[in-house]
């Protein structure tokens, strides 16, 4: 996250770190029990590897209360999600087991209406991304403040000349942003996830490349599909 500050610890009870040999590598947040979601982008590179998933923490290195890392018993990327663009960028994870639920692990709700969520509105993004252009990776949980431009303006020509389909959201990205390893965390808007962040162009806090995400509620059937199928 660029630009933002350290969240207040535990207040984001369904932040995920999903992490390859005890490195984080994307954000990703607790829908379910057993469910984590994030983005299939996060699994660039990965080798066909398993993420762990670290829940309930706010320091990533620190010994938490209610800090667990839990197994992955499997990893689906959405059937239309590729390496060439952003479109369908989304990751379900089954845990090994359920998540236990207390104060520092809950579930978050995400949309599951169908529609845009209106321009200026102010939604919060969250993750340990990096913090500074030079890469520096924070120990801490931060989060970003950040207001919804319409889809008009960011397919404009000078932005992201139109391909943010209607199933993506963009939010402003002078100066404050989300950055790499913020992929896969939700944008929350009104306490509810509206959006997964993608890399999209991959650059930060540079106003003519706002930040992009996957809208969740065009996807609701199929995130229910997988995780109703995959059930015991
Ligand atoms: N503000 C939008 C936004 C949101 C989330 C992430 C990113 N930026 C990256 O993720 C990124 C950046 C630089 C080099 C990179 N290399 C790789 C990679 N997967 O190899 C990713 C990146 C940008």
């Amino acid at each position: 996250i660029l630009g933002g500050y350290e969240a207040r610890p535990h207040l984001r009870p369904y932040m995920a770190s999903l992490q390859l040999d005890g490195q984080h590598v994307c954000g990703g947040f607790l829908i379910a029990e057993q469910w984590v979601l994030s983005a299939a982008h996060c699994t660039e590179g990965t080798n066909g590897k398993l993420f762990q998933v670290l829940l309930g923490a706010h320091s990533l290195t620190e010994p938490e209360p209610h800090k667990r890392l839990y197994r992955v018993r499997a990893q689906i990327a959405h059937p239309g999600s590729n390496i060439h663009n952003n479109r369908d960028d989304l990751l379900l994870l089954q845990l090994e087991e359920k998540a236990e639920l207390n104060a520092h692990v809950k579930v978050l709700p995400f949309q599951r209406e169908d529609r845009d969520v209106e321009a200026d509105t102010l939604c919060e993004a969250a993750g340990w991304g990096t913090v500074t252009h030079s890469g520096r990776r924070p120990d801490k949980l931060q989060q970003v403040e950040r207001p919804v431009i319409s889809r008009e303006l960011c397919n404009h020509r000078t932005r992201h000349d139109q391909t943010i389909t209607e199933k993506m959201m963009c939010t402003d990205s002078r100066k404050k942003d989300t950055c790499k390893g913020d992929s896969g965390g939700p944008l929350v808007c009104n306490g509810v996830a509206e959006g997964v962040v993608t890399a999209g162009s991959r650059v930060c806090g540079n106003y003519k490349k706002p930040a992009i995400y996957t809208r969740i509620a065009p996807y609701a059937t199929w995130i229910d599909g997988v995780m109703a199928s995959a059930a015991g």
